[in-house]
């Protein structure tokens, strides 16, 4: 049994992410933690999911502080806390108020959870990836983003509704930035196990539209109902649920890989990995031409952010 911690649980992604991991039978301690201040809130919180898990009959003790320091022992830590972006916003625009943030919980955490895998949601994603990994000190298999697993999860379902499929036939990936240069394979594209280009209906399949759909959806969802929440939160609880059931599943997270691109690497991106108990293990692949220079620009988006951000951070730490 294990001990998740959610940091940001007064978020709306925190919040929710805490109802749905919940669900998950390896979970038997949750602890939500807040900023000071908002202890009234997160009482609150735990009072109502308490009521849903009676209600559900989920055995899950569940508490909250206001101190990273009470996540010790967690075998998962999910770090919401950040500024989310509004409409008209960039999600790097984000960049370097919430690295500040991120780096300074890294750094306790790496000291008082130096056993845990630590999961970012904090946008944008891919650089708060990076910034955790070098202020917590921490195994690069422990630390991981959320990454491209929501978009890949949003290019599944539209072409599930496209080819009238249930989404469990559709397995699809996007790599890269949690952004506008992420990159979506066609080539590890299947429906029903065939690859989706053997299919006749293919030609037909309006491509760049999807791909602008996925591009979007988080700016239109924010822009229509102020955050995005569900979508997020239930990729969370998959995470969770593969890391805990040690499912050595192979998800499309932000992690730091090497060199096991076509040799493109020393980045934190969007890429399949096997994750289990021990944490993220990046998958090496080959990929198609197209796909490896849309990767490498991606890369380079990435590294310059990346870059920009922990010169700025050396300044002001
Ligand atoms: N990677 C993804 O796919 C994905 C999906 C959804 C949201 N997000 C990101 O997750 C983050 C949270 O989104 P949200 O909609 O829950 O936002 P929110 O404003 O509802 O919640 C933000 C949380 O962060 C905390 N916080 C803010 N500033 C802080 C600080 N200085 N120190 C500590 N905690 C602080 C707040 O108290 C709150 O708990 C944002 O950065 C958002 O862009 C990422
Ligand atoms: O789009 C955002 O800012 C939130 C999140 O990254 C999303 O894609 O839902």
């Amino acid at each position: 049994m294990a001990k998740v911690t959610i940091l940001g649980a007064t978020g709306n992604v925190g919040v929710f992410a805490a109802h749905t991991i919940s669900e998950i039978p390896y979970v038997s301690d949750m602890l939500l933690v807040g900023r000071p201040g908002r202890e009234d809130f997160l009482a609150g919180c735990c009072r109502d999911l308490s009521d849903s898990f009676a209600a559900r009959g989920t055995d899950v003790r569940l508490s909250y502080s206001t101190s990273i320091l009470d996540a010790k022992d967690s075998d998962v830590i999910i770090c919401t806390a950040g500024v989310p972006r509004r409409p008209g916003q960039d999600r790097n625009d984000l960049a370097f108020e919430n690295a500040k943030i991120i780096a300074e919980t890294a750094e306790t955490i790496g000291r008082s959870s130096p056993d845990a895998i630590l999961f970012l949601v904090t946008n944008p994603v891919d650089v708060m990836t990076a910034v955790a990994l070098k202020y917590s000190g921490l195994q690069p298999r422990q630390i991981f983003g959320l990454g491209t697993h929501l978009d890949s999860m949003r290019l599944k379902s539209l072409i599930a509704h496209y080819f009238r499929v249930h989404v469990s036939e559709v397995h699809t990936r996007i790599i890269g930035e949690h952004g506008d240069s992420m990159v979506p394979l066609w080539s590890a594209t299947t429906i029903g196990g065939i690859r989706i280009s053997n299919l006749p209906t293919f030609s037909g399949l309006p491509v760049q539209e999807m791909i602008e759909t996925v591009r979007t959806s988080g700016e239109a969802i924010i822009r229509d109902k102020g955050s995005t929440v569900y979508g997020p939160g239930e990729a969370i609880a998959t995470l969770i649920r593969t890391i805990l059931g040690d499912e050595n599943r192979i998800l499309t997270v932000s992690s730091y890989i090497k060199s096991e691109i076509h040799g493109i690497g020393d980045v934190c991106i969007g890429v399949p990995a096997r994750i289990n108990r021990d944490g993220v293990f990046p998958v090496p692949l080959s990929l198609e031409e197209s796909e490896v220079a849309g990767f490498r620009e991606s890369v380079k988006k990435i590294r310059k952010v990346t870059a920009g951000v922990m010169e700025r951070l050396e300044e002001v730490r």
